[in-house]
């Protein structure tokens, strides 16, 4: 039998840091060292949490989804690994040494030029598009689920949330409302539960906005919408009060010195409809045409 490159024994799997928290699981930093000499490689190891409100079959969802995922701008499924005896199991990526681009883009944003933004945004929109090409809605697209690998390449990650579309719908209706965000969902999520690749669309403009606020969390879309809707949160909920602000056109402000037409394509993004919203093909075009004007 062909040595399977992707299964990784636990006995050589050592532990080496908390990388943090996902969703349904924890995912750490080990090495993969099976001639036990410290040069085997590093890898980001996510465990089930058992009984965590996801069970094993979700978590063999997640792994069967990310497996099949071959793209530079979506984070390798490297394998898994079976404990306890195939009770419990593991799923290995690999590891980007320069973490999430939230905290990437607040700790070195005294020099991220615009152009590396728009290059980060683009390869953004490029994973986006392979995602839909295999009909996949990530429905948890935003700065903290994107990964750095290099100064010059960022990549999609966290499936934990993402749900294939069925072969006769283009949208996904939860039976409840889910466990997003609120503050990076479409309005057809807030009032409908309705996820499609147009709400990633839309969390893709949000993406954009904490970009180009630096991930500065003085004004990330969750503080900006509170402060729109003032304190006084009484009985209707949050989604239903941020449902009627977008609703009533109100969008996130333009952030500081955020250049005009990437303003105009996050509010491209947040089109009402989520029929005339563009499509990642169309924006990975537009970003690019951006990037060669910024020269
Ligand atoms: C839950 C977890 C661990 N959180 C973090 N991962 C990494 C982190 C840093 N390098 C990594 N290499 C691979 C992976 Cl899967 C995660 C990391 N760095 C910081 C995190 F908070 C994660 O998965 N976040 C989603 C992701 F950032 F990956 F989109």
């Amino acid at each position: 039998v062909p040595h399977d490159q992707t299964l990784f024994e636990e006995r050589h799997l050592c532990y080496i840091s908390p990388l943090g928290k996902g969703n349904f699981g924890c995912v750490e930093l080990c090495r993969y060292d099976p001639l036990g000499d410290n040069t085997g490689e590093l890898v980001a190891v996510k465990k089930l949490q058992p009984n965590k409100g996801s069970n094993l079959e979700d978590f063999q969802k997640e792994v069967k989804m990310l497996s099949v995922l071959h793209c530079d701008y979506i984070v390798k499924y490297r394998g898994v690994c079976y404990s306890m005896g195939r009770l419990s199991m593991s799923l290995v990526m690999e590891y980007l040494p320069y973490g999430s681009l939230n905290g990437y883009v607040w700790t070195n944003r005294h020099n991220i030029t615009t152009r590396r933004m728009l290059l980060f945004s683009s390869q953004i929109c490029k994973g986006m598009e392979y995602l839909q090409m295999q009909r996949y809605v990530h429905r948890d697209l935003a700065a903290r689920n994107i990964l750095v690998a290099n100064e010059s390449l960022v990549k999609i990650a966290d499936f934990g949330l993402t749900k294939v579309l069925p072969f006769d719908k283009e949208y996904y209706r939860l039976s409840q409302p889910g466990q997003s965000p609120l503050f990076w969902l479409a309005p057809e999520c807030l009032n409908e539960n309705k996820f499609s690749h147009k709400s990633d669309v839309w969390s893709f403009g949000i993406v954009l906005h904490e970009l180009f606020s630096y991930c500065d969390n003085s004004v990330n879309p969750k503080r900006l919408c509170l402060q729109e809707i003032g304190q006084n949160v009484q009985g209707t909920s949050l989604s239903m009060h941020l449902a009627n602000m977008l609703a009533s056109n109100w969008r996130l402000p333009a952030p500081p010195n955020c250049p005009l037409q990437v303003y105009s394509l996050m509010k491209d993004c947040w089109t009402y409809d989520f029929d005339k919203r563009p499509s990642f093909s169309d924006l990975s075009k537009k970003v690019e045409n951006m990037i060669q004007d910024d020269r």
